[in-house]
């Protein structure tokens, strides 16, 4: 492990990295990610990145696809010093029509767009020009790939040939006769492109020379060792646990790099569901060594939202605020108690389980996304206590924070569990939150899981959760009219949560689901299944 005096700050500085400049395709990520999966590390930052503005030496860059013709007005264009950085280039989609734009104007609207899978003849050279061959080496001839383009090139910018084509296509892969620099129309980052990936390692191995030596298991011995660097000898960090896999896994690597002066806090709002508060409690106490402390603010929260009705934006504020609230108030206290201790320290840092795919939204050169509700956020406890941020995780994938904490010996129900918000069942029952209210949605919660998980479909589903509708409906039940509430059931496949799908169930197992809780818990007669697709629902409720 690292000392202090030769510390690695940032994975960028000890592993050979791969700089993806976002052009703001929907995919530009991928291409992250498929790297990473290669064991090459692999940074993406806007198309807009200045050279003499970033601090490292990338081994390669790739320009991703994106929405706009590079022959308009106002179309993003990449720092020209790129093509005096001595490296390997190779541009994907619009990547590829920037290179041929930099080099020779030479881009047009094509007259039939290109979706889809295409059949691409690779043309070789070898014998004169070996390097320009380097990209598909090893691949066949012909290949499956898929497109998503409507510009094409007009002809070679100067000092390129062609590597491929398809029928659509002329100039479907180019490459610079003496430079490393390379361009395909079609997206080797996506599934469709059965081979993608192999071309990807063409280009970092081959091409740019990268080491594949990035590792999980590497990573968290640099991350400890720069934990302990930041915090120092005596700091103490606070951190809001909710037993979800982010915070988790951050919580787990705060507590290897500088124990018992970590103090995780879990706050039982109310909402949280079935027994959450005492299992997550006992998880990580007892397996995991990490001293959590559960504040039971459940009736501050539940007297909050008394009346709330028809605004869900006011709920989510609500349970934001009084999240900072509490947090707050714990941290004074954490630190009265330590203030008579030798080892105390003031808690200067505020752990968070920031991800790779919200720094990504928080740089990307469009600017954050519209509001579309408010995500309570512990961003927001900064300007009341001066905390500074650790964010562990904040250079990593949901898929690779999964990997990491099996790596670090939590347990698989831990790290496999379904996303669950900050404002928990709250958003899941429309209209006003009661205990009652609370009782039944948790309940039948806690049944919809139970039986997803005895089917065996708790992993294929991304996130599933019962919703409690604010409406009446009539039943028979025991020869009885009954005049009781409806459950929505909602289950999604996603692979980022930005798109989604609801999960096709068969017809059985919802029969179960449904009888079980018009049985089981009181006050509901109906069960209903949400198949609204995000777009253009959303994934909770509200
Ligand atoms: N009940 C809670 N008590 C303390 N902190 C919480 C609570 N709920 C949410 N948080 C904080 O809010 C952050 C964001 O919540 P979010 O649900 O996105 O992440 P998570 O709970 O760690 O993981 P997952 O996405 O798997 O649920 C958490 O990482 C945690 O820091
Ligand atoms: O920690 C959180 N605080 C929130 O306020 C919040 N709102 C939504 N979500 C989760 O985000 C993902 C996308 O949800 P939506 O499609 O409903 O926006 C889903 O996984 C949601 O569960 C939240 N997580
Ligand atoms: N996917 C892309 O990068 C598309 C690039 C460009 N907008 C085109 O239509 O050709
Ligand atoms: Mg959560």
């Amino acid at each position: 492990m690292a000392t202090n005096d030769e510390l690695p700050i940032e994975p960028h500085e000890t592993f050979d990295t791969i700089l993806v400049l976002d052009f703001g395709s929907q995919y530009s990520h991928l291409i992250t990610r498929r790297l990473r999966e290669l064991n090459v590390y692999s940074e993406m930052l806007p198309c807009t990145q200045k050279l003499s503005e970033l601090s490292w030496e990338p081994k390669g860059i790739i320009l991703s696809g994106g929405p706009y013709s590079v022959y308009w007005d106002d179309a993003p264009h990449v720092d020209p010093a790129v093509f005096d950085l001595d490296v390997p280039i190779l541009g994907i989609c619009y990547g590829l029509q920037e290179i041929a734009w930099h080099f020779g104007k030479n881009v047009l609207a094509g007259e039939k767009r290109e979706y889809g899978h295409a059949f691409l003849k690779v043309e070789r050279h070898s014998g004169k020009n070996t390097h320009v061959d380097a990209l598909f080496n090893g691949l066949e001839d012909d290949m499956e790939v898929w497109m998503s383009h409507g510009d094409k090139l007009s002809n070679l910018p100067p000092s390129f040939v062609t590597i491929a084509t398809t029928s659509n296509a002329p100039f479907a892969g180019m490459a610079h006769e003496d430079k490393p620099y390379y361009g395909i129309q079609f997206h080797p980052e996506v599934t469709h492109t059965p081979r993608g990936t192999q071309l990807l390692k063409n280009f970092a191995v081959d091409i740019c020379k990268a080491r594949q030596d990035w590792t999980m298991g590497k990573f968290v011995d640099q991350e400890i060792a720069r934990i302990r660097a930041l915090v120092g000898e005596k700091g103490q960090v606070i951190g809001a646990v909710s037993g979800g896999v982010d915070s988790t896994v951050a919580a787990k690597l705060m507590q290897e790099a500088i124990g018992d002066r970590f103090h995780a806090v879990l706050v039982d709002n109310g909402v949280l569901r079935l027994k959450e508060a005492q299992q997550v409690k006992e998880t990580l106490t007892k397996h995991l060594g990490i001293n959590l402390t559960v504040v039971d603010a459940s009736e501050r929260f539940l007297g909050l939202l008394k009346g709330v009705k028809d605004d869900p934006e006011k709920k989510r504020k609500i349970i934001g605020n009084t999240f900072i609230e509490v947090f707050q108030e714990e941290a004074k206290k954490i630190a009265a108690e330590a203030a008579g201790s030798s080892k105390a320290g003031e808690i200067e840092w505020l752990l968070q389980g920031t991800l790779y795919p919200d720094v990504i939204e928080s740089i990307s050169f469009k600017g954050p996304s519209a509001t579309i509700k408010t995500h309570h956020n512990v961003g927001g406890l900064l300007a009341g206590m001066h905390l500074k941020l650790i964010e562990p995780l904040r250079e990593l994938f949901k898929d690779e924070v999964r990997e990491l904490g099996t790596n670090l010996g939590i347990p698989e129900e831990l790290v496999w569990r379904h996303p669950f918000p900050g404002p928990g069942i709250a958003i899941r029952i429309l209209g006003e939150v009661t205990p009652e209210q609370v009782r039944i949605a948790r309940e039948a919660d806690h049944i919809f899981i139970e039986e997803i998980k005895a089917a065996g479909l708790y992993r294929k589903i991304s996130q599933a959760f019962a919703a409690l509708l604010p409406v009446k409906a009539v039943g028979v039940m025991g020869d009885k009219r009954v005049h009781d509430q409806v459950i929505a059931l909602r289950a999604v496949e996603t692979s980022d949560f930005m798109t989604a799908d609801w999960y096709p169930f068969d017809g059985q197992f919802l029969k179960k689901v449904s009888r079980r809780i018009v049985n089981e818990v009181e006050g509901v007669c109906r069960v209903v299944y949400d198949i609204t697709s995000k777009p253009p629902g959303t994934i909770e409720m509200e």
